[in-house]
């Protein structure tokens, strides 16, 4: 065993992008256990290691962790991006938090009804711009500091630049009435575990690498059932 997290998920975003992201900046190599079918996936339950036969799951310090906030948690907390004190947890709780509600209507933009599309891409780049963004312009304006909490780099900052990365996909200049946003995305992008993974051949994903239909035949997803549940 190399003694890297080992990551078990499909090859794509998903829920897991986000433990991705937090691993890279954090500057931890990891390995990748990617599902391509739903024969992995079912030998994957039946290994007994997924406590809700879900993934993600990640394999780190012997345990065999599931919960992507529970995943995100710890691994902040081990690689100390996870403030000092139990205020700064709160406040960068309450950061991650909100660009986790808009990572998730993200996540499910290319499940929406066929015909739904402009609808629901405007919504999301409503509520980036009007609701999301402005908290962190303001924050990063108030302390004048380079990172959200505190003076050190915390799992706030990469949330906020994985956000802001996926919101410029949708639209490319998102960030042109937010000047401190643009500021921080400079600064984050000079880190060089973020060039790092950057890099294009990094265990960075694509927006869509492999396709939504074969995800659906991972996890044998009832077409019908599955877009109610993500209505
Ligand atoms: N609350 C869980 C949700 C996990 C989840 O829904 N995982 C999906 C893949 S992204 C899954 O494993 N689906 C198969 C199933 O639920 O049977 C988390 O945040 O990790």
């Amino acid at each position: 065993m190399s003694g890297k997290p080992i990551l078990h998920y499909f090859n794509g975003r998903g829920r897991m992008e986000s433990v991705r992201w937090l691993l890279a900046a954090a500057g931890v190599e990891f390995e990748e256990k990617l599902l391509k079918s739903a024969e992995d996936f079912d030998n994957l339950i039946k290994s007994g290691n997924l406590m809700y036969q879900q993934v993600p799951m990640v394999e780190i310090d012997g345990l065999n962790l599931v919960q992507t906030r529970a995943i995100l948690k710890y691994i902040a907390a081990k690689y100390n991006l996870y403030g000092k004190d139990l205020k700064e947890k709160a406040l960068i709780d309450m950061y991650v938090e909100g660009m986790r509600d808009l990572n998730e209507m993200i996540m499910h933009y290319p499940l929406c009804y066929p015909g739904e599309e402009e609808k629901n891409l405007n919504f999301i780049l409503e509520r980036a711009t009007e609701r999301f963004f402005p908290v962190y312009e303001k924050a990063l304006k108030s302390h004048g500091k380079n990172y959200l909490v505190g003076n050190q780099m915390s799992w706030a900052d990469i949330q906020l630049f994985e956000a802001i990365l996926m919101v410029e996909e949708l639209k490319s200049d998102i960030l042109s009435a937010f000047p401190k946003l643009q500021e921080f995305k400079a600064r984050m992008s000079k880190l060089p575990s973020i060039q790092k993974f950057l890099k294009p051949g990094s265990q960075r994903k694509e927006m869509d690498p492999m396709g939504l239909e074969e995800v659906k035949k991972i996890f044998k997803v009832d077409e019908d059932l599955f877009l109610k549940h993500m209505s």
